[in-house]
């Protein structure tokens, strides 16, 4: 009898709930947007999509068949529209980011972090605090750090070239980043490249937890259910997220035994200064304002956004340089033309690469074509609602723009399928044309919550893509490359030959044998 009563009081709970939903259904302002069937009643759809690994792609054919604006789940809308961009993502525009963050972050309230703050004040406040970190004027105290790692990853390319072996360069580009990001945040290398493989398997653990977070993220309820058991499977994205957690304190900790006392610390801003260093400065100097948990937090979230963002982008440039013969031609006449005027040394300094217009636009365009996030960057809509794309969206409403969606819009970007760096340089004698081109790029993200690593992640591409093009050829093993979109649109493998341009680095040697 008593478990009669408790499966109708279940039964009765669970009609309502679905007479409650289809009343939000059928009188909802937005049910007449399009999309998949199954978008309309359960966020499934969208995980199943996610999760095959390729949503950017599913994501770009749903605008291109139904317009600018998609139901992809429930109450979550995709944009396809520049003029939605300052509406969502403008600064002020108070427009949180949604839950599928909360899949970023220790379920612990305590355990916050920048990338998945949604807390605006809080995240307005640490941003401003360590903003200066990250600014074109602290690139100077990083440059050395690049060249260090920069000299490895040519040693390496040098013994690939010499053994006439093929190499994956997306790893040895994963390899370069994450080292570079170690050096600059914590003052030492994490010997990547001096392994070529994944120390203690850290790469892995990283991987894991993008999986791991790029799922759970969507049903961000279950994250505190299933954080704790899964943590405990070596496998799992859970345990990837406590691995990288470890990691990080560990360095730190190492670090802080060795910290010298105040009256010894060396106050020559001048020369390079990694990143805990000047951390460790501001939490002597006020220890309040620059907490121990803001050393920490910082540290990871350098590791975890800034490792595989720039390897993914470095591998992009690449690849559309070996596939565009004529491109990777133009670059290499523009560095012998630097070169010839004392302009471009062998490293290439940060300031010299800045004055290279085709370089950047090369850049510029591979982030365009192949941008490392390929999820929509979600976000919730404030109190009193909003006008996007026409149409009103209630408070709570999720709505976001995918960056490859907007990429590939050949209404912004004429012929938006094709790679053509010239587009950037011939904008500039049309201005309104680059400025609807600049207003829905972003590659790094938007607003208030744009990539807070950028400079430092240009100063490492500005500085390795000249240097090995100038040096090496490359011959791509395979047409084309496959990826996988778990946040990070990764390619699963990027192989090629390599082989010396000749010791002045300008010969153009013969065919490949
Ligand atoms: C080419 C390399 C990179 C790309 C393409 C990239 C891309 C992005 C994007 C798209 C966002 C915004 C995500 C959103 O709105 O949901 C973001 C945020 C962020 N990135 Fe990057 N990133 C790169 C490198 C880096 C580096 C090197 C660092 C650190 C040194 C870094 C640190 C961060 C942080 C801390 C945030 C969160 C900012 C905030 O919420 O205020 N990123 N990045």
């Amino acid at each position: 009898m008593h478990m009669q009563l408790v499966f109708l009081s279940a039964l009765g709970l669970l009609f309502i709930r679905l007479l409650l939903y289809f009343y939000h259904l059928t009188t909802s302002p937005l049910k007449d947007i399009p999309g998949p069937f199954l978008a309309r009643f359960t966020k499934w759809w969208y995980f199943y999509r996610v999760f095959r690994g390729h949503f950017e792609r599913d994501n770009i054919s749903l605008h291109r068949r139904l317009g600018p604006i998609v139901r992809i789940a429930p109450d979550h809308y995709s944009i396809n529209d520049p003029s939605a961009i300052k509406t969502i993502y403008g600064i002020g525009s108070n427009f949180p980011k949604s839950d599928w963050y909360e899949g970023w972050k220790h379920p612990s309230p305590d355990r916050w972090t920048l990338f998945p703050e949604r807390n605006m004040k809080r995240h307005a406040e640490t941003r401003k605090r360590f903003q200066s970190m990250y600014s074109m004027t602290s690139l100077v105290s990083y440059e050395p750090y690049v060249d260090d790692c920069a000299d490895l990853f040519e040693t390496r390319l040098r013994e690939f070239a010499q053994a006439e072996r093929e190499l994956d360069i997306a790893h040895w580009f994963q390899c370069y980043a994450f080292d570079v990001i170690g050096h600059i945040t914590f003052g030492e290398r994490f010997g990547f490249l001096d392994r070529g493989e994944d120390i203690n398997g850290a790469l892995a653990a990283l991987q894991n937890t993008m999986v791991y977070s790029t799922l759970i993220g969507i049903f961000a309820k279950w994250h505190p259910i299933l954080f704790g058991p899964m943590s405990r499977f070596k496998w799992s994205g859970a345990a990837g997220r406590a691995f990288i957690m470890k990691f990080v304190q560990g360095i730190i900790s190492r670090r802080k035994a060795k910290e010298p006392e105040e009256g010894e610390i060396s106050r020559d801003v001048s020369g390079p200064q990694d990143f805990l260093g000047k951390m460790m400065q501001a939490h002597r100097e006020n220890p309040e304002k620059v907490t121990d948990y803001h050393i920490f937090m910082m540290g990871q979230s350098n590791i975890i956004a800034g490792s595989d963002t720039t390897s993914i982008s470095l591998s992009s440039i690449l690849y559309y340089l070996v596939h565009n013969p004529e491109t990777m031609r133009k670059l290499r006449d523009e560095i012998a033309q630097f070169d010839a005027e004392g302009r471009c040394d062998i490293k290439t300094t940060f300031k010299q690469s800045q004055e290279m217009p085709y370089l950047q636009a090369v850049i510029k365009e591979a982030l365009r074509m192949h941008s490392a996030t390929g999820l929509p960057l979600w976000r919730v809509v404030p109190d009193g609602g909003s006008e996007i794309s026409g149409r009103f969206f209630p408070a709570g409403t999720v709505v976001g723009v995918n960056t490859w969606v907007a990429h590939y819009n050949d209404d912004v970007f004429a012929d938006a399928m094709k790679f053509q760096p010239e587009r950037w340089l011939d904008a500039q004698r049309d201005p309104k044309n680059l400025k609807d081109m600049e207003a829905y790029y972003m590659p790094f993200g938007l607003g208030s919550r744009t990539c807070l690593g950028k400079h430092i992640s240009i100063l490492e591409m500005s500085k390795l893509i000249p240097r090995v093009v100038r040096l090496f050829e490359f011959q791509p093993v395979e047409r084309g490359w496959d990826t996988l979109n778990y946040w990070f649109v990764k390619p699963t493998s990027f192989k090629l030959r390599v082989r010396l341009r000749g010791t002045d680095g300008k010969t153009v040697s013969s065919d490949w044998i």
